[in-house]
Formats: structure tokens, sequence, C-alpha cells
């Protein structure tokens, strides 16, 4: 095992640094550490007994050679890859991106490198997929569709997959259509598998027992990081170092272990909002990423033997320094009901020195000359410091460099993280079962045969009682 690219601090949710009330002292990190041991050992059981599929991910070595044999196929031919998916088959692809491409990857040939330009689509609003259309038209024979979708019936993802088969069978006809679309979905089952063998497109597997939010290490995010020019074998190497350090059942030497235990310790103290602030533009999106994982994951009604506990963290997602000027009164002087999570980077691959300040601004002098990843990581620690005084508590994930290595640690780590918060909360981590009124209700409205009934008992809600409009 190498040296650690990416570490947890935690020493500003100690009693010493917040004191008593807000912060948790040596006793009660033994005390969180005895409850959390037998989790860590049930969560290596599981694995061992194949109840947690994500964990073998970053071993599996079929699918890098699968998407890397797919990637080769289609170097060179496509200036556009567009991924056409919502939930966990989208946000992981979009934060591998954000993370390591850089800012104007899609604007810009020479930072490109002769790669294909990356869009996402992971929603079904009308005016973004027609401005895309209409941007698209005249490149259609140079863009390829990636359609991910485990189950094939959720209905984004349809609609979007139809409206670009339309095109395609329209504007390239048959063969157009067959060569342009690669499908990410079940390798035995479900709609998406039916229309993919039959129309013969190439195809990649869901993995078997891995839930969307789990699947950013598969072939679900792997393809577009691949086709995008990231280094995806470095991305799981990330990972399998960070699997060393989270298996350990030595909680004080797992960081996986000690960021959920602080995380439900502070649910259980009323801190039951989770912020995470990136102090980085390429890590932005993966608060987002780690939104659904922890919304899905730990927002449950029910514990492990089916009685009502209704739990869960909000996981709420802040940039730095942006924030700053936007929530940050709120997080110190508002409701003391939060944990910070921040991300920080030490070394920037790129970065820029600030010009010099003009005679009559004097005032601007300390920044003339200084490098602007040191402005950006003072502000982190300002604002970290200034939440202490207020006695909020904070951790840091420290990053030495971006790079697919880190990211890979970074995504492990909160997947097992999450993993482990979802035994300490005694609830199941794998289902989403209150997704599913919503995605059964739009069938219902947008008329799907076996829904009338439902239709009905949501007539009340879909008609407007204009007594109530004003
Ligand atoms: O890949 P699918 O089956 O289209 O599902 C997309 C997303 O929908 C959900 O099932 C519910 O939001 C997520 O868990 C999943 O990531």
């Amino acid at each position: 095992m190498g040296k650690p690219r990416v570490q947890l601090y935690y020493k500003n949710v100690t009693a010493d640094i917040i004191g008593r009330k807000h912060g948790i002292n040596a006793e009660q990190f033994q005390e969180l550490a005895n409850q959390t041991k037998p989790v860590i050992s049930e969560l290596n059981q599981m694995r061992e007994s194949g109840q947690v599929a994500y964990r073998d991910l970053p071993y599996n070595e079929d699918y890098p050679r699968q998407v890397k044999e797919i990637a080769g196929e289609l170097e060179g031919k496509y200036e556009n890859f567009v991924v056409l998916g919502i939930g966990g088959s989208a946000l992981g692809n979009i934060a591998l991106q954000t993370a390591l491409n850089p800012y104007m990857y899609n604007l810009d040939e020479k930072q490109r490198a002769g790669r294909p330009r990356l869009f996402v689509f992971d929603n079904v609003d009308p005016a973004q997929l027609a401005s895309f259309l209409n941007w698209v038209d005249d490149k259609l024979d140079k863009t390829v569709f990636n359609v991910i979708s485990k189950s094939g019936r959720t209905a984004e993802t349809a609609a979007q997959f139809l409206t670009i088969r339309n095109v395609l069978l329209e504007k390239l006809g048959e063969k157009g259509y067959r060569e342009q679309v690669v499908a990410t979905t079940d390798s035995k089952q479900g709609t998406m598998r039916t229309i993919t063998d039959d129309a013969g497109f190439k195809s990649l597997e869901v993995p078997d027992g891995v839930g969307g939010r789990w699947s950013v290490l598969s072939p679900v995010g792997l393809l577009s990081a691949a086709v995008c020019g990231i280094d995806i074998d470095e991305l799981l190497e990330g990972a399998r170092s960070m699997d060393e350090r989270v298996k350990t059942e030595d909680f004080f030497k797992n960081p996986a272990a000690i960021n959920a235990a602080v995380n439900w310790n502070y649910y259980n103290c009323g801190k039951r909002i989770s912020v995470m602030m990136p102090y980085s533009y390429n890590l932005k999106d993966m608060s987002d990423w780690y939104r659904q994982l922890w919304a899905e994951s730990l927002g449950k009604s029910k514990d492990l033997r089916g009685h009502d506990i209704f739990v869960g963290p909000t996981p709420v997602k802040a940039l730095g320094t942006t924030d700053q000027h936007s929530q940050v009164q709120l997080y110190r002087e508002g409701p003391n009901d939060k944990l910070f999570t921040f991300l920080q980077v030490n070394e920037f691959e790129n970065d820029i020195t600030i010009g010099g300040n003009p005679d009559c601004a004097p005032e601007l002098g300390y920044l003339g000359g200084a490098k602007m990843s040191k402005l950006l990581n003072s502000e982190k620690i300002a604002t970290e410091y200034a939440l202490l005084k207020d006695k909020r508590p904070c951790m840091t994930v420290m990053f030495d460099k971006i790079d697919a290595h880190a990211v890979g640690e970074f995504i492990y780590l909160f997947e097992v993280t999450t993993s482990l918060a979802g035994l300490l909360f005694g609830i199941d981590a794998y289902d989403q079962p209150a997704v599913e009124l919503g995605k059964e209700a739009t069938f219902a409205l947008m008329g799907r045969e076996g829904f009338t009934d439902m239709a009905k008992d949501i007539s009340p809600v879909a008609e407007i009682d204009d007594s109530f409009l004003i």
C-alpha cells in the first residue's frame, strides 16, 4: 500500500477544539470506536458473502478491459460523446469528468487532445434537449450516445433514448442508429437489454447487485471516463488502495469508520444536516454524487427489523469560496445543526500568480504576486476558523493533488463510509423504495397501461383548485 493521497482530518470535531457541548471528547471517541468496530467486521462479512457487490468492482478485470475495447473502437471516429441517464447512471460520470478533465475541455480542442466533447443529459427538460439537438443536427454522424439504465424503465432515460433513436433513424438510418448507440444496462433482462439485443448495439453491463448510486466504478462510470482520456486503471488502483484502509477493524486507522461514526454521532445529537463543501472547482460535482449516495442510502423509514425509524442525515452541497458569499452567514449564526466536511487540495496542477496591484490601490497589495491556490486554501482555513469560533464541527478530506488515483480513493472512501453509516443507523443502505411511488405516479400521469387506479388517486393533486390560486 503506497502513501495515502486522500486523508481525513477530524481534529476539528473534538471537544478540545469546539468544547464539550458540541465536540467529541476522548472517551466518546472510544465509545464510538467500540460501537463501530463490530459494524466494520459485519460489513467485511457481508462482503465475504457477496452481499456488497460494489466493494469488488475495483478488482474486476473484465470491466476495464471491455470498456477499453469499446473506447478503442470509438476512438478518432466521434467528436461528441453523449450520456443519457439519470441518478446513479449520470452523477458519477459528471463527477469524474469535472474532477479529472480541464474546465474548458468541451470548448477547447487543444485541451481535449483529439477526444470527444462530453455531454450528460440527466433530465427531461425539452428546452435543454432541443437546444442540444439543434446544435448537434449537422454533427450527428460524429456523435455517439451512451444510454445508461440498469432497469431500462426509468421514464427520463427512456424518453431521451426514444427521442435520440428517432433522430438517428431519421437522419442516419438503421446503420447509424445501430453504430452510434452504446448501451450500458443489465446483462440479461429489462427493457434496455431487449432493445439492445434487438438493435445490435455495442453494450456493457451494469453489474448484478450494484445499484445505480454504487456503480461509478463499473462500466456505468468507466466508459465516458475512458473515452474522455481519464486513466481508469489509476482510478481503480486508487479505490483498491483505499480498500486496504477501510477494511481494517482498527477504528482509529480506518477513515471510513471515523467518517461514518462522526456523522452518526452528530445526527444522534441533533446535527442532522451534513454539508460537503469542496474548495476546488474540480471536486464540485463530487458533492452532487455524494448527495445521491447519502440520501438514497441513508434516508429510510424502516430499520432492518421493519420497525419505523425515519432516519437520514440531509446532505447539502456547497462550494468554496462561492458559497462563503451565500451560505456562511447561515452556517455560522443559524442553528448549530450541521456537520461540515470540507474537501481541500494541497497542490494544484495548474496554479496562477495573481497580478500586481496598481499604485492607486495599495490595499490590494497583499494579493499582488500571491498564488491563487494560496488564496483559495487560506479562504478554506478562514471559513473553518470562523465556523469553529461558533462551535460548528468541521472535518476535512485532504487531497495531496487531484488525479485519478486520488479520486478513486475518495469515491471508495465515501462508498464504504455510507455502508458503515447504514449499519450504524440499522437500516438497509442498498434499496430506495420511496423513489418508486413517484416513478409510478409519472407512469399513471403519462397514461401508462395498468396505472389507472393510481391516476384516479392522483387527480386531486393534479387538478388545480382555483380558490387557492392567488
Ligand atoms: O439506471 P436506472 O435503472 O435507469 O435508474 C436510475 C436511477 O433511478 C433510481 O433508481 C432512483 O432515483 C436511482 O437509484 C438510479 O440511480
